[in-house]
């Protein structure tokens, strides 16, 4: 393991060993940036939830007339056809179906046509082409197939991305599941609801949406034990869900144990570089699996609501595992000495290296010099370009700091926007010369923030250590006197 003041440039050394734009960094960034658009992503669909519900209500009252008028045609087509040994079966089945629809049709006898439309299709013959009268029959099956497939499939879709979207008001989740199981119950006893007074209940909670939340509450458990039932017709023999959910599950206990295998080993590391290591090597496996969990998250939001919400738990419960790990790794680097933002030694390994020079000095008879470094008018950049863009300048001014310097000059991050450099073994006046190339090489380097040129400077605050009777506190008191001389000349300068 390196020493900080071995170090030639932290930065440099920081993302090397790692592999460049490979490394754990860049990775790390990468998956916290996922996070955030899934955030972004579900704030989203919250809104869109809203607006589904008012969707909803048009599209049940448009299905209905469509329904019945497909159904009628469907019989007379019957009635034109010569199907004699089918007719008497077919013509009940319509007839029941047409019964059933016509009071209004919910969502629960639509369910219920759907089977009946599954056990006409079981006694319509096998081969429609060896058939030649069939063809009008044939086609309006196929209208009336695919016009309720895909009605039902969007209202499907539609319920579960609004049962999704307000699960996540506080308070929700428990309220709807209980009225799903009151709701299941009514079920059981066939209780239904028109299309009618849905759309009431839809209204009324539009309009009392704060005040009236059980009632929401209710009408929401109401169409989610609904889509329970539709669903249950249309997917009951879809294994694939369930292969979905298995496979997810897999992903995610290698998740759990990456994680807590990650956290274990950064708690016992015992240097930057053995951590480093470690995170590289579980990052890679964690971002696999995030990837494949995404993958076949998108596939289950599709088929089914619960796996949608298991999706949604892991990910918050990761991304609270991520938290923990980002606070875990601070700690780590604050014990490294590295500051997280420039990768500079930070103020307490710039205290140590002071009092190792100031003993140094001290049994050689030697001197040595420091300087003050605060950034001129740093706020204006956070104002201005807000406050990523004023960490991204304290990251190109500490590089370009440490490049300006010698290799034995310690440069360090001493806090907020000001910078610490030891000269060692160095006397004011050659301190002052490195110094004055330093601040001329910022003043005269561009940078570019959010399309806009930016000069950014700093000014320079100096003083030399006095012998055996000075101490730290007191030399970097006074390099701070010299650095306030500066800012009142003007910035851009250097005193001492
Ligand atoms: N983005 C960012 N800003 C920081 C950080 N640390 C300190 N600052 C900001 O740096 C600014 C320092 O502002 P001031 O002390 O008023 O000084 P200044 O604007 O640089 O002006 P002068 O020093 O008088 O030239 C404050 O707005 C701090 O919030 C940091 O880590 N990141």
């Amino acid at each position: 393991m390196r020493t900080v003041g071995e170090n030639d440039d932290p930065l440099d050394d920081a993302t090397g060993d790692a592999g460049g734009d490979d490394g754990y960094r860049e990775r790390y960034r990468q998956l916290v940036q996922e996070f955030d658009a899934a955030e972004t992503d579900w704030q989203r669909d919250r809104a869109a939830g809203m607006r589904l519900l008012a969707n909803m209500v048009l599209k049940l009252s448009a299905t209905q007339p469509e329904l019945s008028g497909l159904l009628k045609s469907f019989g007379d087509a019957l009635q034109a056809g010569r199907f004699e040994a089918e007719t008497e079966t077919l013509s009940s089945l319509i007839d029941d179906l047409l019964a059933e629809v016509a009071p209004g049709p919910d969502l629960d006898s639509l369910g219920s046509a759907i089977g009946r439309l599954e056990a006409l299709l079981d006694v319509m013959p096998s081969d429609p082409d060896a058939l030649t009268d069939s063809a009008g029959i044939g086609r309006v099956l196929a209208k009336l197939e695919a016009a309720l497939g895909e009605r039902l499939q969007m209202l499907q879709r539609d319920l579960r991305v609004l049962a999704n979207t307000l699960y996540e008001v506080p308070g929700w989740p428990d309220a709807l599941a209980a009225e799903r199981d009151r709701q299941r119950n009514q079920f059981a006893g066939r209780q239904l609801v028109d299309v009618d007074a849905l759309a009431d209940l839809i209204e009324r909670g539009f309009s009392s949406i704060d005040q009236e939340r059980g009632e929401i509450c209710r009408f929401l458990g109401d169409l989610v034990g609904r889509l329970d039932v539709l669903e249950k017709t249309f997917s009951e023999r879809d294994s694939r869900r369930r292969d979905l959910l298995i496979q997810a599950g897999e992903v995610n206990r290698h998740i759990e144990t990456s994680v807590k295998d990650l956290l274990s080993e950064s708690q016992v590391a015992t240097d930057i570089d053995s951590l480093r290591t470690a995170i590289d090597r579980r990052l890679h496996s964690l971002t696999d699996d995030l990837l494949t969990l995404r993958g076949l998250g998108e596939d289950a939001i599709s088929q089914s609501d619960q796996a949608a919400q298991e999706l949604l738990g892991r990910l918050r419960s990761l991304e609270a595992e991520r938290d923990q790990l980002s606070r875990s790794l601070a700690q780590t680097h604050r014990e490294a000495r590295i500051d997280m933002l420039t990768a500079l030694p930070n103020r307490r390994a710039l205290d140590e290296r002071l009092e190792e020079e100031e003993a140094r000095a001290g049994r050689q008879g030697e001197v040595f010099s420091v300087a003050l470094v605060d950034i001129d008018h740093f706020k204006q950049i956070n104002d201005r370009f807000g406050h990523t863009s004023g960490d991204r300048a304290l990251q190109i001014i500490a590089k370009l700091l440490r490049t300006k310097l010698r290799r034995a000059d310690v440069l360090g991050r001493w806090g907020g926007e000001e910078f610490l450099i030891l000269f060692p073994a160095t006397v004011l006046e050659s301190a002052r010369e490195i110094a004055e190339r330093v601040r001329l090489g910022l003043s005269n380097a561009p940078t570019h923030f959010k399309g806009e040129q930016v000069r950014l400077t700093a000014s320079f605050g100096l003083a030399a250590w006095d012998g055996q009777s000075d101490t730290i506190p007191a030399l970097v008191e006074r390099a701070d006197k010299s650095l306030y001389e500066a800012k009142q000349a003007g910035r851009d300068t250097l005193r001492g």
